[in-house]
């Protein structure tokens, strides 16, 4: 398989199903620094998600809107939380409340945006 990085989003249709356990461990191993956070009890969708450290809040900043750029290009998005020193990244896909093979994909594309904390 192409590096999961280089994949493109494919169109999800809602009702399309969610990834299963097998095929989301398969994944994981591509992104080995993101976990999986399993859908809290009121029925949540479950996650994808890691937390990036930064030197201070203006790198934070950046590293948001880069991620941000490249979900607009993709037209699949996350939930971004910006803090001073660390953005956390979230990944699911509204449409079928899971996970899909785009939030790995866009795992992926996230890893590569990142160039360490300093
Ligand atoms: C209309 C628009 O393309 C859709 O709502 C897209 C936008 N970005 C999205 N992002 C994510 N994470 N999941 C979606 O289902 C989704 N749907």
């Amino acid at each position: 398989m192409a590096m999961l990085a280089e994949l493109k989003c494919s169109v999800c249709q809602a009702g399309d199903p969610s990834l299963t356990d097998a095929e989301i461990t398969d994944l994981l191993k591509n992104v080995p620094d993101w976990q999986v956070i399993e859908a809290a009890e009121n029925g949540q969708a479950k996650t994808l998600r890691r937390a990036f450290k930064f030197k201070d809040f203006l790198s934070a900043l950046a590293f948001t809107n880069a991620v941000g750029q490249a979900a607009e290009q993709a037209g699949h998005h996350p939930a971004l939380l910006t803090e001073w020193g660390r953005v956390t990244v979230t990944w699911w896909t509204h449409k079928i409340h899971g996970l899909h093979e785009n939030d790995f994909i866009m795992a992926a594309k996230t890893d590569q945006l990142y160039t360490g904390e300093s």
